[in-house]
């Protein structure tokens, strides 16, 4: 918009706006609309309209036509100097030393081409965006600041696009933006009641989704008006609007295509003559294909001009509430008249008599100057209080109203717990092993006898898998060592094992005779092994398997030999462990770690998904407009989502105590309380990257991003000692990393909070989650700016 700022008189037409900016804008021809609330719904390319409307601050306040009112020039609502505003990367600015003046008491239309501007400046307005240069006041205070009362309930905001939730009713759409404006129960009923009938909506038990595009931009425009805003601002708002009443509501192609015009403001005006002699919009269209609407209006100005009306929009006073009445009555201009009727116009607006009697009944909010700081710090803290119900109540009602995706989302944490402790942790089983036995055919022999032979069999007997109830090993016999290599190569055992001729006398001599044994009788009694090492765990278990049975096996044969068993056993004694015990499986390594990974992981893509749709639907941005803070959008979702959290933290340690009976040897509580902890740090997390992010998918994204370092650098899934050491300073740096180790702490080695391996994790979850507040409130007000 360039720097155009031209007033141009109403020329007597019927509740006309008495001042219309007209900006020139991106060098196109604006253009002067003369009616009432006029403006016309968004189009793609053709011209459109962003209204603001000033609001009236007393109750007698009017626009009179032709007789302006003693307010008339007293205050500025919105005053716009030079502004100056350049998108990031756009060659050209959009504002470019743009002025704008909207006097209190007035209706004052923005008209422009698609995408000169209008929304950018009316965002500038409201305090959702900054200009680079120039400056704006709303009465008479720069928006953000609290004499602005911008944002705040001072302000009415529709914006371009829906914006509504869709899963609310309409009653339950008015309640969030009422209470959010602080109105009581009965402030939001009495509105509710009155906004229907005046804006002719569908009943308010009906949901936002299942609701015409016309009702529900209706719908968002009783939420602007709800709490009796002083200033409305109305971005290309629910069509032509007159008196209260809806005279045409299609998009501008439609309407100009149906007016066969090139102008919206030959149909506005076309249309405000046909309201007042009450013809219908089908006729109207008709007698249009013979008629000039432009001569028409003219036509029609110069006749209205002869009627005295009156309008104002809603008063914040309940005392002079706006009301219905003929305006052919001989009140002089302090009376506030609603919906004026001229005498000309035989259509009666709808339900005026019911209208008449909600309007006067019903208590409207109005904005008061605060007389004390103590009464300031009260209603902040009122205000504050309302908004935080509202949002609260907000997300509990989506979350109710998605069943599926609640069931979901509480159940897909026990899942993943249940998948976690059922596929990790346990030992291989049936790994195929091959064997050549050139020492013995096994076939009767006794474990108990004490002879150089058989001794092969001895072994291969106590290798579990054989004939125990441990499954480890399945021994597959072959003939040659070329037939058990050939398997082996081809990946159907994991390799095979040798016993060479005669194994069993060298064995018996090298072990039993007590005789310093020859090179043969050392090499005769080796068991040679060839395996398959591709899979760590796998050539563990088998290398681990072995020792341990031929560990066994010796003492086994000393003792049937009448020896000492102890002379068999390996010099090293393992004592009682400490903490833990001596099987310890790697599950109950994982399974205190995986709980917070699991618990951490689900917040952060909820949370940041979540935040992303009220984003995206405009619904964010209302809120804040209507002055609800970014800190009182996390606390609603910390609370909303702690109520999730708790329950799915719940079930989890449910199941790894009583489903796969892992221990937990501390404090379970404090188990609990910081898997809640993370859960809540992964919910600021996903809230700080929806801050940054525009959909959706670039959260989940960033959430699967963030997941796997967290995971391997907090020591989850592989011990810290593990991994290089310059990384191990980093892993500090993952949020999971020290509460890892207290949860471990917890329930392994059964430490209490106070304990030096424990509080630290507490301590570190709690300053994340409190650092990415402090960025996510940053980075709103960054983005903003
Ligand atoms: N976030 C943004 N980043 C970059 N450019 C933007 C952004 N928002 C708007 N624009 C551009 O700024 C210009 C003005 O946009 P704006 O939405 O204010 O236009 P408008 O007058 O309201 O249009 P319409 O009548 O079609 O709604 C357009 O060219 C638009 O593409």
């Amino acid at each position: 918009m360039e720097d155009t700022e031209q007033k141009y008189e109403n020329p007597g037409f019927e509740a006309g706006p008495e001042e219309i900016g007209m900006a020139n804008l991106n060098g196109n021809a604006a253009a002067v609309l003369a009616t009432t609330t006029t403006t016309v719904a968004p189009s793609n390319g053709a011209a459109a309209a962003a209204t603001s409307i000033s609001m009236p601050k007393e109750a007698t306040t009017r626009i009179v036509n032709n007789t302006r009112s003693a307010e008339w020039n007293a205050n500025n609502a919105v005053v716009i100097r030079n502004a100056m505003k350049t998108y990031r990367g756009a060659k050209s600015p959009v504002l470019n030393d743009f002025n704008m003046t909207v006097k209190e008491g007035t209706i004052y239309s923005l008209l422009g081409s698609s995408g000169c501007g209008k929304t950018t400046t009316l965002s500038c307005v409201v305090g959702l965006r900054k200009l680079d240069d120039g400056s704006i006041t709303v009465f008479g205070a720069r928006p953000g600041t609290k004499q602005s009362g911008i944002p705040g309930r001072r302000v009415g905001y529709m914006p371009q696009d829906i914006c509504l939730y869709e899963d609310f009713t309409i009653c339950e759409t008015l309640q969030y933006f009422g209470t959010i404006c602080g109105m009581t129960k009965d402030e939001i009923e009495d509105q509710v009641d009155f906004l229907i009938d005046f804006l002719d909506l569908p009943p308010a038990y009906r949901t936002v989704r299942t609701l015409s595009g016309g009702q529900k931009r209706r719908v968002s425009f009783a939420a602007a008006l709800i709490h009796s805003p002083e200033l409305l601002i109305l971005d290309e708002p629910i069509g032509l609007m007159r008196s209260g009443r809806l005279l045409a509501e299609k998009s501008p192609d439609a309407l100009l295509q149906e007016y066969n015009t090139n102008l919206l403001e030959d149909i506005v005006l076309k249309l405000c003559k046909n309201d007042t002699m009450g013809i219908t919009e089908e006729e109207a269209a008709k007698q249009n294909e013979e008629d000039d609407p432009v001569a028409q209006a003219i036509e029609e100005i110069s006749f209205q001009s002869q009627a005295r009306l009156s309008i104002t929009a809603m008063s914040p006073n309940n005392a002079s509430a706006p009301r219905f009445r003929n305006s052919t009555s001989k009140d002089g201009p302090g009376s506030p008249v609603l919906a004026p009727k001229v005498s000309t116009n035989p259509q009666p607006p709808q339900n005026p008599h019911k209208l008449e009697k909600s309007l006067s009944s019903r208590s409207v909010i109005s904005y008061k100057r605060k007389q004390s700081f103590k009464q300031d710090i009260h209603d902040e803290i009122y205000l504050g209080f309302s908004r935080l119900k509202a949002l609260v109540r907000k997300n509990l009602i989506l979350l109710m109203r998605n069943r599926k995706f609640l069931f979901f989302v509480l159940i897909l944490p026990c899942i993943q717990m249940m998948n976690v402790c059922v596929t990790v942790g346990n030992d291989p089983t049936d790994l195929e092993v091959g064997v050549v036995n050139f020492d013995s055919d096994c076939k009767n022999y006794s474990m108990d006898d004490c002879i150089p032979r058989h001794l092969s069999c001895r072994f291969l007997d106590l290798l579990p898998g054989q004939n125990s109830q441990n499954r480890t090993l399945k021994l597959i016999p072959f003939d040659t060592e070329e037939e058990a290599l050939e398997q082996t190569k081809a990946g159907k055992t994991w390799g095979f094992m040798v016993f060479p001729e005669n194994y069993s006398t060298y064995m018996y001599e090298r072990a039993i005779s007590g005789a310093e044994p020859t090179e043969e009788v050392l090499n005769g009694s080796i068991i040679s092994f060839e395996m398959d090492m591709t899979s760590k765990q796998v050539a563990e278990t088998i290398r681990t398997t072995f020792f341990f049975t031929f560990q066994k096996y010796i003492i086994q044969l000393f003792e049937s030999c009448g020896f000492d068993r102890r002379v068999g056993e390996i010099p090293l004694k393992l004592e009682e462990p400490i903490y833990g015990s001596t099987d310890t499986n790697f599950r109950q390594f994982l399974a205190p770690s995986a709980i917070l990974g699991i618990i951490f992981f689900c917040p952060l893509i909820t949370g940041g998904v979540n935040h992303i749709s009220d984003k995206k639907r405009g619904t964010l941005d209302r809120g804040l407009v209507s002055g609800v803070r970014t800190v009182e959008i996390l606390v609603s979702y910390f609370i909303t989502e702690g109520i999730v959290l708790v329950v799915q933290t719940l079930l989890i340690f449910l199941i790894i105590t009583q489903l796969f009976t892992i221990e937990f040897n501390g404090p379970i509580y404090w188990g609990i309380i910081l898997s809640l902890l993370i859960g809540f740090c992964g919910l600021s997390l996903g809230f700080l990257a929806s801050t940054f992010c525009t959909e959706e998918v670039q959260t989940i994204l960033v959430s699967i991003g963030s997941y796997y370092p967290n995971m391997v650098l907090s020591g989850m899934v592989w011990p810290l000692e593990g991994i290089p050491k310059f990384l191990q300073y980093i892993a500090y740096l993952v949020p999971c990393n020290m509460a890892c180790e207290s949860m471990r702490s917890l329930a392994t080695r059964g430490w209490g909070i106070d304990h030096p391996h424990v509080w630290p994790g507490f301590v570190s979850t709690i300053g994340w989650i409190l650092l990415y507040w402090i960025l996510t409130i940053l980075v709103h007000k960054t983005v903003k700016n």
